[in-house]
């Protein structure tokens, strides 16, 4: 594995765990393609995505941290993002056809997560958004072998021109028999080809019975992103 590479277990230490961690707010909503929002939808997207481009002083509330949330269709972002915010695992049914917008408030940050669905269609969108944010976390779906070179593909030309931008991979979809384990995932995304400068994370995910309190890798996961955010701002 690379040097680059932090595995979860390593960083357990590492992370402020954020004790009871509350939401406050989760708010949830899909929308159609961002070319065909609203203008007021376009504007809070706009607004919302600002934080990381814009100086510090044209605000005058503490931002909000975005983290955008993307991978290929079918991956599992919208249920891992559900299950993030609701701390119980609850997986979509439906495909996302525009963009899906998760804050979850700890003790101690509020996050905002954006997800771009991930249909080819939807693809030319991510990296309009792609400049603005602090976190990129890149969703894979760990048994679609046969998509992961499209996935290591659209991974590795979304991060090119951003050496620093922390990116946390996960390997969601661990509970399917034919899931590729952590080292293979690493191997097929070719994640020791990227550089050392930026902060790199690769966790194992699974989103598996609808109603169950999520994962420890689930939990260490959300605890990293929010770490992330907070150094990163
Ligand atoms: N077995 C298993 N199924 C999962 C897991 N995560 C998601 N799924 C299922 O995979 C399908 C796609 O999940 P979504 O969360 O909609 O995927 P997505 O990445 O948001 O897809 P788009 O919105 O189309 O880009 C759904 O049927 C989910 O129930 C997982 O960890 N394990
Ligand atoms: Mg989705």
């Amino acid at each position: 594995m690379g040097s680059s590479l932090r595995q979860v277990a390593l960083v357990g230490t590492a992370v402020a765990v954020t004790g009871g961690v509350a939401y406050a707010v989760w708010s949830y909503f899909s929308a159609k393609p961002p070319a065909a929002q609203e203008p007021e939808q376009l504007r809070w997207l706009q607004e919302s995505l600002g934080a990381r481009a814009a100086p510090a002083e044209q605000h005058d509330k503490p931002q909000s941290k975005q983290i955008l949330v993307l991978g290929l269709d079918g991956a599992g972002k919208t249920s891992v993002l559900h299950s993030l915010a609701t701390n119980q695992v609850k997986r979509s049914a439906a495909p996302t056809e525009g963009f899906n917008a998760v804050c979850v408030n700890t003790e101690e940050t509020k996050m905002e997560f954006l997800e771009i669905g991930g249909s080819e269609s939807l693809r030319s969108y991510w990296k309009m958004y792609f400049p603005r944010v602090l976190v990129l976390i890149y969703v894979v779906d760990s048994a679609d072998h046969d998509r992961l070179p499209v996935a290591k593909e659209l991974l590795h030309r979304l991060i090119r021109n951003d050496s620093t931008l922390p990116v946390v991979v996960l390997a969601n979809k661990q509970d399917l028999e034919g899931a590729y384990c952590i080292t293979d995932i690493h191997d097929a995304l070719g994640l020791s080809e990227i550089g050392d400068e930026r902060k790199m994370f690769l966790i194992g995910t699974h989103v598996a019975e609808d109603g169950c309190e999520i994962s420890s890798s689930m939990k260490d996961a959300r605890e990293l992103i929010a770490q992330l955010v907070s150094e990163t701002q």
